[in-house]
């Protein structure tokens, strides 16, 4: 007896770690509902079809927070496993150019400090993006 592939849906996704004068890093709260609920993260989505990352990490900036931001240096790609979903984390460091950041499709945003940043519950990929972020300072 052959046992069937099991294909898990693979998404590519580009993140923003989004600085401001401060030295303050923007972290949003995913809605409480759905898949990883009530976590926060760094701002960022789905590369779409003929995208760039950094493109995508651009216009993600702004739909979900409605700031414009000048994409700059890949910091790391991470891929991890989730249960039921590999995901490529694409991350890049972004600088705030314009816009006061709103909550448009998360529940909250929060500007804090590397120092800060422990006291947030992330997804389990994202310890690499903090250590990547402690070691890059
Ligand atoms: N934006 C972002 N996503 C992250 C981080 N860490 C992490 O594991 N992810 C995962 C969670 C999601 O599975 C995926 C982000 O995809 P998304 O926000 O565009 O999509 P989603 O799963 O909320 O919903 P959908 O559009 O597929 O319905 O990457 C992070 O720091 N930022
Ligand atoms: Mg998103």
């Amino acid at each position: 007896m052959t046992s069937k592939p099991i294909s898990i849906p693979h998404k590519i996704i580009g993140v923003g770690v989004l600085w401001n004068a401060q030295q303050q890093i923007l972290i949003d709260r995913r809605r409480p509902e759905g898949a990883m609920g009530g976590l926060w993260e760094f701002p960022g989505g789905k590369l779409e079809p003929g995208e760039t990352v950094e493109e995508c990490i651009k216009r993600e900036l702004m739909e979900e927070l409605g700031v414009e931001v000048e994409v700059g240096d890949r910091l790391i790609t991470i891929e991890h496993d989730y249960s039921h979903l590999r995901v490529t984390l694409a991350v890049h460091h972004c600088h705030y150019l314009s816009g006061v950041p709103q909550p448009i499709e998360c529940a909250e945003i929060r500007w804090v400090t590397l120092d800060e940043i422990e006291q947030y519950n992330f997804p389990a990929a994202n310890v690499q993006i903090i250590a990547a972020i402690k070691d890059y300072k």
